[in-house]
């Protein structure tokens, strides 16, 4: 899809007609990152067992989308992710009639989008994201603070004199990221894949958060939604690993403030519980759909009855 800064990459799993035809809502997968792109949300793929069509992209900025390094700063804001969002559903033609999974900041921009109560939006699927980054920044403190002295005494030195893009900063944030990023070694080549694209140019979420995910200087530094859940009116199903660098601090106001949201945790993960975790993710989200479908879930019960 082309759109006023470059194109914007996403692929299809299944087909609309037939999501269409069967009354499955399709379902719009965000990443995160933000600028993390969509490779290591891949297997979430797998939901389209049934036939509901399944689509993932990459932001603008990141993967195979347009990159804009020399962008003025300023270029990337909420609104402007938001435009592609919107511009997205309608080029597939799905504004009327859609449902969408946010992983992480992609959870944030599925808040924006759902606080501004779009006609077509069916049912919402919020996957360690949380709902405000004070709460975040207050909860990744509390879990630097439990790393190994000699791991924050590395972190400490290298923020307070800017050399964040060491070596030894990377393999120091790495205590934290096997804690509560990603508890599953080696990474899938899914992961990997996001990682090394990620690498190539960070330009968004430099921007947007800074040098990494406890030490949040970016322009997302003070965004919250908290004030704004009361206006969510979609079914939304809230996520999150019980080692989540989305800490239930963070994660909380989804489940206190959106009417009728459920809440899961996963006991053995942290930030990827749809990779650490994969089969029960699948099912919860899963069952959470088909529920919201006009069909009323038989295809999904049937389908997972089929495994
Ligand atoms: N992994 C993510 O998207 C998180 C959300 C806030 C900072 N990065």
């Amino acid at each position: 899809m082309e759109g006023p800064h470059g194109r914007t990459w996403y692929r299809i799993t299944g087909s609309l007609d037939v999501s269409r035809a069967r009354g499955l809502t399709p379902l719009l997968v965000l990443h995160g990152g933000p600028g993390f792109p969509h490779d290591y949300l891949l297997n979430i793929a797998r939901l389209g067992e049934t036939g509901r069509a399944v689509v993932h992209y990459d932001q603008l900025g990141c993967g195979r989308s347009t990159h804009l390094p020399d962008a003025d700063p300023g270029l990337w804001t909420v609104d402007l992710f938001l435009d592609e969002l919107d511009a997205l559903l309608a080029h597939l033609g799905i504004s009327g009639n859609h449902t969408v999974l946010g992983q992480s900041w992609g959870g944030m921009l599925a808040t924006e989008h759902a606080v501004r109560r779009p006609a077509g939006l069916r049912a919402m699927v919020l996957a360690d994201t949380p709902a405000s980054m004070p709460l975040w920044r207050s909860g990744v403190e509390r879990l630097r603070r439990a790393l190994p002295r000699e791991v924050q005494e590395v972190l400490d030195r290298h923020e307070a004199a800017g050399t964040t893009g060491s070596p030894e900063y990377a393999k120091a944030a790495q205590a934290f990221y096997d804690r509560h990023l990603l508890r599953v070694r080696p990474y899938p080549p899914e992961v990997a894949a996001s990682f090394a694209r990620w690498e190539e140019d960070p330009t968004v979420y430099h921007t947007m958060i800074g040098p990494s995910e406890f030490d949040v200087t970016g322009t997302l530094r003070d965004w919250s939604a908290v004030d704004r859940l009361a206006s969510v009116s979609v079914p939304s199903l809230v996520l999150r690993g019980e080692h989540d660098e989305a800490t239930p601090e963070c994660v909380g106001p989804f489940a206190e403030c959106v009417a009728g949201a459920q809440m899961r945790v996963f006991p053995e993960s942290s930030h990827m519980p749809h990779i650490e975790e994969a089969g029960a993710f699948r099912d919860a989200v899963g069952t959470f759909l088909a529920r919201h479908d006009a069909g009323g879930g038989s295809l999904w019960r049937s389908a997972r009855a089929g495994r």
